[in-house]
């Protein structure tokens, strides 16, 4: 179905399957195995599905580029290794962080689910995405889920002269009795890269706070903070304290890269920060029993009642709604190209 309107660029309609299978077959066209391309597909379309624009489609020629510089290894086969009792570690292979966590997630949960609370460290890997879709489906399952992932050097810790960390997002969910889980996911940057990519795009200045150029000075332009510029931390000293915290999670405790530590210069075209990935899930029922999720549910409805309009996950369980009721949409001539992409090279 498409649609045009004088002052609007033309758009068009397509189910959630039909993305996500249009987007499998770009990425067995352009070197993962179909394990990988279903995974990243389906980790893709429901990023599109929830009005994730910074992770959705618009990562697309970003995977691409990555896995034609030979930086990631699209066909990697993740090794999983049962190493105690409630930690489970992964070695990606130097392949995508979310086939690692798929090729754990089983045993994952089993031990979560017998010892109460169990660590998924996750090394090696490359995660260009959103974080949510990995703590939200064990929320699903009636577990709490909290995740952090690295990413490349591009945030300036607060007080320092140089960038350092990464936007280093940061994911929880929780179960919930009178509806979708609790779900958070946010950036401990002051804005994530993506959005600074789509603003620099689109022509558009940021707010004041985001950023600064290459010689330090405070700027609203997008172009000067990826062009030799720097992000900031979320609220100075706080969010610089807990990107310093999803370091430490992500690289040291799992034996993946700081975001400062891996060097793709020798591969033009590479945009997958070379990271690790920690998750920590926990069984509410080993110290609430049967009450965790109407405990939660009970926050919620006071948070409501006090004048809160939108949790976090409102906005995302809106738009999904919407999409699953009417289709994806998409620039006309954004789909065209990934219909290019998806056919033969
Ligand atoms: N892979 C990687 O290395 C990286 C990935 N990212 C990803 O980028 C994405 C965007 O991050 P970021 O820009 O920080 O996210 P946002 O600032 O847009 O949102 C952060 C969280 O706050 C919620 N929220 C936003 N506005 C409000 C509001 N007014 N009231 C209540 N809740 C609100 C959002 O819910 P809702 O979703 O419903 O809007 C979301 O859970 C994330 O998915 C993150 O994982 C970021 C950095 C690195
Ligand atoms: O938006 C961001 O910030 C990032 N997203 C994917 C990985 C690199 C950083």
């Amino acid at each position: 179905m498409s649609h045009a309107n004088a002052a609007l660029p033309e758009v068009e309609t397509l189910a959630l399957a039909d993305l996500t299978e249009l987007l499998q077959r770009i990425f067995e066209q352009h070197g993962t195995s179909s394990e990988v391309a279903q995974v990243l597909a389906h980790n893709c379309a429901s990023a599109q599905r929830d009005g994730a624009h910074s992770h959705g489609v618009f990562r697309i020629p970003g995977y691409l580029s990555s896995l034609a510089s030979g930086w990631v290894d699209g066909r990697a086969v993740p090794v999983v290794e049962d190493v105690a009792s409630g930690f489970v570690r992964v070695d990606a292979a130097n392949g995508f962080a979310q086939p690692a966590l798929a090729a754990a997630r089983g045993l994952l949960v089993e031990k979560a689910r017998s010892a109460g609370i169990a660590v998924l460290a996750i090394r090696n890997s490359h995660h260009f995405a959103a974080l949510w879709p990995d703590v939200e489906p064990f929320a699903e399952e009636g577990l709490v889920a909290l995740s952090v992932v690295n990413s490349m050097t591009c945030v300036v810790p607060h007080g320092a002269q140089r960038p350092l960390f990464g936007t280093n997002p940061i994911a929880f969910a929780a179960p919930r009795a009178g509806g979708e889980p609790i779900v958070f996911d946010l950036a401990t940057s002051a804005i994530a890269h993506g959005d600074v990519q789509i603003a620099a795009r689109q022509g558009q200045m940021l707010p004041e706070g985001m950023g600064v150029d290459s010689l330090g000075q405070p700027t609203r332009d997008p172009k000067a903070i990826l062009n030799g510029g720097a992000l900031l931390p979320f609220g100075g000293h706080k969010g610089s304290a807990l990107s310093m915290m999803v370091e430490l999670l992500s690289a040291a405790l799992t034996g993946g890269n700081f975001s400062f530590e891996f060097d793709w210069s020798n591969h033009p075209g590479a945009q997958t920060p070379w990271t690790g990935q920690l998750l920590i899930v926990i069984d509410p029922s080993k110290t609430a029993g049967n009450h965790f999720a109407s405990r939660s549910e009970a926050l919620v409805q006071q948070m409501r009642g006090v004048g809160l309009q939108r949790m976090p996950g409102d906005r995302r369980y809106q738009e999904r709604a919407k999409s699953l009721a009417e289709g994806i949409t998409l620039p006309a001539a954004e789909l065209a190209r990934l219909r290019e992409l998806a056919s033969a090279r």
